[in-house]
């Protein structure tokens, strides 16, 4: 371990976060009383250039008006490419009430990006006094951010979660789909005439997994597209789990059961863990460094790994 000890990421459940378009309130309530972890009530993408100013008085109004439980709420602003960004910052945090807990940065390419929004968040919460500081989740989704995807993640203790956007990542990378995720039907390796499909967006998300982890944020898989295909999403909320990821988006309520199930660790999974830590006590009370479980060997570093599941199924479970 290096002297600088790695800092532990919020202790919140994110297992899935659900979006809804602003300009469409009256899927609220149903985001508010759906099993998502994260609520996502979006200013960017999913709103027409004619409906923002619309949507950004929908959200405000909601933000107050409904009972959104003990779910972490977050708004998507809009890119800082766009003249619409200033004005979502300054109305939410002028007029949206203290039930309001993250924003969404998309888009953000460098460490500055987040320093601009900082520095008028932190201007309005001291204007009006506002008790409860805002925290930030960004979007990795241009070669801009992944190339400087640890800056970004440093770049305020306001961070508090990052997400893989697979489409607009895929547009910025010049990539040759228009799928949102998931297996990219050109992306094989040929061995003796059969076809092996790989993960194009693996090495963005272990890159983004590593810049997480160093700086105690959160990483977190974007959307899947297709929400007509329960097994390819499962597939890749699998790979995400298996990599260090803590959650996925939802585009559709459908996805959420499936995310929930697949970031939560298996009673299994954790009945494992808590022998290989008894395994381990043993151990230690032996003298030994090392033992073996189930015919294979556990040791110091077991004990980590074990205890970050163990972690994760109670912190959920509180
Ligand atoms: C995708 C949708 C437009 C589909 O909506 P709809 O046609 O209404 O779906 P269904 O008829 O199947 O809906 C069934 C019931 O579920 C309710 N519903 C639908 N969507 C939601 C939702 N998001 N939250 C809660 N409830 C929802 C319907 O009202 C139906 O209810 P009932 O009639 O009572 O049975 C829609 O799902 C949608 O708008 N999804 C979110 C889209 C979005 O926010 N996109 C932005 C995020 S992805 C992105 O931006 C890309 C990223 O940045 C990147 O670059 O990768
Ligand atoms: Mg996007």
């Amino acid at each position: 371990m290096s002297f600088r000890l790695q800092p532990t990421a919020p202790a919140r459940p994110n297992r899935c976060q659900l979006f809804g378009p602003g300009s469409r309130p009256a899927i609220f309530e149903k985001m508010a009383t759906s099993a998502a972890d994260v609520i996502n009530l979006d200013l960017e993408d999913s709103v027409a250039p004619s409906d923002k100013d619309t949507a950004r008085a929908n959200i405000i109004q909601a933000i107050s008006d409904i009972d959104w439980g003990t779910k972490t709420l977050s708004v998507r602003i809009n890119g800082l490419d766009t003249p619409y960004w200033y004005k979502d910052v300054v109305d939410l945090l002028e007029q949206a009430g203290e039930r309001l807990d993250q924003i969404m940065i998309p888009k953000v390419g460098c460490a500055g990006d987040i320093y601009a929004v900082d520095a008028l968040v932190t201007a309005i919460e001291a204007a009006k006094g506002r008790n409860k500081k805002i925290t930030f989740e960004v979007i990795i989704e241009s070669a801009a951010g992944i190339a400087h995807v640890e800056e970004i993640a440093s770049a305020s203790p306001r961070m508090a979660a990052m997400s893989l956007g697979a489409a607009d990542f895929a547009a910025s990378m010049g990539m040759q789909t228009t799928g949102i995720g998931g297996t990219q039907e050109n992306y094989y390796m040929l061995r003796e005439g059969q076809k092996y499909w790989s993960d194009p967006w693996h090495w963005a998300q272990t890159a983004i997994v590593a810049a997480c982890r160093t700086h105690g944020v959160l990483p977190v898989d974007g959307p899947f597209g297709d929400f007509s295909d329960d097994e390819g999403f499962r597939a890749q909320a699998r790979r995400s789990a298996t990599l260090g990821m803590v959650g996925k988006w939802a585009i559709h309520p459908k996805q959420i059961a499936i995310a929930n199930e697949v970031f939560t660790p298996s009673e299994d999974a954790v009945r494992e863990a808590r022998e290989i830590l008894a395994a381990m006590e043993q151990a230690k009370a032996n003298g030994e460094g090392a033992t073996v479980y189930k015919g294979r060997l556990v040791d110091i570093a077991s004990i980590k790994q074990a205890e970050v599941i163990v972690r994760q199924s109670e912190m959920i479970a509180s």
